[in-house]
């Protein structure tokens, strides 16, 4: 579903990704891992848009996606949620969901203008905070109300970077319940850059390891051994 070629990123004179390569299979959810620095973020925001890339090439079913701006990417129905969550602080709940609204009517002709009920099924808490400011929720509320915008788009592919950086393990568990749910019930695909090696292990299939801007290692999760973890994971 989307294939990466042989992509190299530089920011200013400095090359973070060599020569790349990566495929992300529909339906699958891979787990996106490697010690701090290798160029995980980077990787998703070439993919996003965000950053260009000096060659190479990122196709979604076979298109460019690289040759499209940022904006392009939310309407091809890929949805983000960045490393530190990037909500809007001054906006309340309601209406950072809101903001997905002409995407998903676009995507998927839902012309009710309404936030999907579905969102608040998956997480309560913001309907309980719909008329809160973002930048008032706690860390981990934040983190919701991200994938919960991420979702309003009714996206056929979820990127999350680090969604549990720094959060309470009650709520890291619910939103790993979430992505199985999504993943195993309903098809969606994931990527997901994660550290902890647990959280991988319990919602990712796939694994990718990246070292020095490149991806080292590919496999299913249940092959992610001890060999793999001492040579490209443990600090
Ligand atoms: N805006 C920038 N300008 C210059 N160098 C940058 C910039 N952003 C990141 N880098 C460098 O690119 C390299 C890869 O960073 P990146 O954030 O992609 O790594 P990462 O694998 O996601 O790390 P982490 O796990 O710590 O988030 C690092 O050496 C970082 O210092």
């Amino acid at each position: 579903m989307i294939s990466i070629n042989n992509v190299n990123q530089l920011y200013g004179g400095t090359q973070i990704l060599w020569d790349l390569n990566l495929e992300i299979e529909a339906g699958s959810c891979t787990c996106i891992m490697g010690r701090n620095g290798v160029g995980k973020t980077t990787l998703l925001k070439c993919l996003m848009g965000l950053l260009p890339i000096s060659n190479g090439e990122i196709l979604l079913d076979g298109e460019p996606l690289h040759s499209r701006n940022a904006e392009f990417r939310a309407p091809a129905g890929i949805g983000y949620v960045p490393q530190g969550r990037d909500i809007f602080p001054m906006l309340t709940v309601e209406e950072n969901l809101r903001i997905g609204l002409p995407v998903r009517k676009s995507r998927t002709g839902d012309s009710t203008g309404e936030i999907p009920e579905k969102i608040f099924e998956l997480f309560p808490v913001l309907k309980e905070m719909l008329h809160r400011r973002g930048g008032d929720l706690s860390g981990g509320q934040q983190q919701q109300l991200a994938i919960g915008r991420a979702l309003v788009l009714e996206p056929r592919v979820l990127i999350l970077d680090e969604p549990n950086e720094g959060i309470q393990p009650n709520i890291v568990k619910q939103i790993g319940d979430v992505i199985l749910k999504l993943n195993e019930e309903e098809g969606l695909t994931v990527i997901l850059v994660e550290q902890k090696l647990g959280f991988a292990r319990r919602v990712g299939k796939e694994f990718r390891l990246m070292e020095k801007g490149r991806v080292v290692a590919s496999d299913k999760m249940a092959n992610l051994n001890d060999e793999l973890i001492r040579q490209y994971l443990a600090v």
